[in-house]
């Protein structure tokens, strides 16, 4: 049985919406009377056109990430093409997984859309919450209605509120669903999430049946256990297969090889059952390590900075000063997870990482393309990588040849870990 979460309360009047259009976050809320001017959003209309908005609710968190994903392929694919569809979410400021995610819809001018009838079957198919945004006559000022889809009629549930502004929150919202959601603090949470998906995707118990039945140990390993971190073309596996040759190491990498029939599934997965995956398979590579250690020095090529700063990058939208702040939770080491004795993170000049990875000539992926076109995307997930906190984190110029660079990597090895 699908382990079930609290369903975000729904004190309407206390909640901000956030709206991303055209990769600009707008941000409103609602009151029981209007203000001067309508939020910006609205006033970015071209004109007075009906908008619309669908919110998931569902205890099973599961069955709501992914009908988010199916939900967004569905009105992609349905809606008229003049109508803009946009992320919303609508959240309670401060308050930890109070988040409600969907979509904002702005409807074309022409009359009758089909976008209402569409949106009512939606909503009634998948007991969504479904708002209506109208404007009063002299387009100033919005109403917002939430209707109930019973038996196939709209009931207006009655808010009847207006929409005012509301001041951008200090951190993305998405901050306050991030943990459990997109970055696991312990083994058995990620764990969960597998367990909680099996109903609807099998290939979850294979991977289950390749995880240890705890956390393994994160005592200290004998030997030193190195990691090396950085960006896609940054130059992990030649420096971890160098490291691996000139200190005798054993080499793993995380995800590890025993769950690589599982990770192109997985990477189509939405983000609560993709992360969930990176997150057990770090724990896998993690026994592997602390085995190996017992004898000898293991060099691995990416592990937990990588699934957590990719994770928080990718759950925030904008400039890294929408990330969570430092010191946050989200940053911080799990305690049940092995710590290494030293974390290289390698750092590129954007161009040069382009260029290797061009010359590299393999194809890039969907994440590789988001790191070469989407300038803020990069820089969230680098600034995430810096504000992990828990194992030493040394950053490491890779532009050198990669000798050059092994060499300077194995002093610092050797100062550090007295290799
Ligand atoms: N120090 C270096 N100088 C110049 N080219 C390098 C250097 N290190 C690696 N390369 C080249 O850059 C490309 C990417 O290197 P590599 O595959 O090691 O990076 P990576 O970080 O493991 O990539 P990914 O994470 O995408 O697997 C390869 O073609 C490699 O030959
Ligand atoms: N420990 C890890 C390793 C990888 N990821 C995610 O996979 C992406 C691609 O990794 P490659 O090693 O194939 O370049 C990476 O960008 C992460 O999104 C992870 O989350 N945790």
């Amino acid at each position: 049985m699908a382990a079930k979460h609290a369903l975000p309360v729904l004190r309407w009047s206390s909640r901000v919406f956030s709206v991303e259009l055209n990769g600009a976050p707008f941000y409103f809320a609602l009151a029981d009377r209007p203000e001067a001017e309508a939020p910006r959003l609205f006033g970015q209309l071209p004109r007075a056109r009906r908008c619309f908005s669908l919110l998931l609710r569902s205890a099973d968190r599961v069955h709501a990430a992914r009908l988010h994903a199916r939900l967004r392929d569905a009105l992609l694919r349905e809606l008229p093409p003049e109508c803009r569809l946009a992320p919303m979410c609508s959240f309670l400021p401060e308050v930890r997984d109070s988040v409600l995610r969907g979509f904002f819809l702005q409807d074309g001018p022409d009359s009758p859309s089909p976008t209402p009838r569409l949106l009512e079957a939606l909503a009634q198919q998948h007991a969504l919450l479904l708002c209506s945004y109208t404007p009063d006559r002299e387009n100033r000022h919005w109403t917002q209605h939430v209707w109930s889809l019973e038996g196939g009629t709209r009931v207006d549930v009655g808010t009847g509120l207006c929409v005012v502004c509301s001041e951008a929150p200090r951190c993305h919202p998405a901050a306050l669903s991030m943990i459990n959601s997109d970055v696991f603090r312990t083994f058995q949470d990620a764990r969960d999430v597998l367990t909680e998906c099996v109903a609807v995707l099998p290939e979850a118990s294979s991977v289950l049946e390749h995880l240890p039945s705890r956390a393994p140990s994160s005592a200290p390993p004998a030997f030193p256990v190195l990691v090396v971190e950085g960006l896609d073309a940054t130059g992990k596996t030649t420096l971890t297969e160098s490291l691996r040759d000139a200190l005798g190491a054993v080499l793993l990498r995380s995800p590890p090889q025993s769950l690589a029939p599982w990770r192109a599934l997985f990477d189509r997965e939405p983000p609560l059952l993709r992360r969930a995956f990176y997150a057990v398979g770090n724990y896998v590579t993690a026994e592997q390590a602390a085995q190996q250690a017992m004898k000898t020095p293991v060099v691995v090529d990416r592990f937990w900075h990588s699934t957590a700063a990719y994770a928080i990058a990718t759950a925030v939208s904008g400039p890294p000063s929408g990330l969570p702040d430092p010191g946050s939770e989200v940053y911080r080491w799990p305690a049940d997870l092995l710590r290494p004795s030293l974390v290289v993170l390698l750092t590129l000049d954007p161009e040069e990482r382009r260029r290797r990875l061009r010359d590299r000539g393999q194809g890039k992926t969907e994440e590789e393309r988001q790191l070469d076109h989407n300038q803020l995307f990069r820089l969230r997930v680098e600034e995430a990588y810096r504000r992990i906190s828990g194992p030493p984190c040394i950053a490491v110029d890779a532009s050198p040849s990669a000798d050059q660079l092994l060499q300077q990597v194995l002093l610092l090895v050797r100062s550090r870990c007295c290799l």
